[in-house]
């Protein structure tokens, strides 16, 4: 019982330190193209290229609804969302740009967790 109680403890702890680090990412001032779903009527394309989409507000939701058993999932998901930017956007565009510094910025955050 009590090496349950510590893990459920620290499943807590991770999950927390997932929300509040998701926040972080959400109110950075380069999270602008990363906020919501690529619209594919604005870029058609993006649906044929981009097999599995992600953005922070479906992180967000998978979150609330318990759908990572580990951080280790929420991390995977999260630089999916870098590997989709770097995929279908050009390094030096600003959505590339804002992709590589938000993937430095979760990196370094991520480190520390
Ligand atoms: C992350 C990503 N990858 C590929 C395409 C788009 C996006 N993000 C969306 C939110 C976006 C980014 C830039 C945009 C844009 C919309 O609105 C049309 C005008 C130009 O500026």
């Amino acid at each position: 019982a009590k090496k349950e109680k510590t893990s459920a403890r620290r499943a807590k702890q991770d999950l927390a330190s997932c929300k509040n680090l998701l926040s972080c990412l959400e109110c950075h001032e380069h999270a602008w193209p990363f906020l919501l779903p690529v619209n594919t009527k604005q870029f058609p394309q993006y649906k044929k290229a981009i097999k599995t989409p992600m953005d922070l507000s479906t992180i967000k939701r998978k979150l609330q609804e318990g759908s990572y058993k580990h951080k280790g999932e929420f991390a995977s998901d999260v630089r999916l969302i870098f590997s989709n930017c770097e995929e279908f956007n050009e390094d030096y565009s600003p959505v590339g740009r804002a992709g590589h510094c938000m993937r430095q910025y979760f990196e370094q955050q991520w480190a520390q967790m």
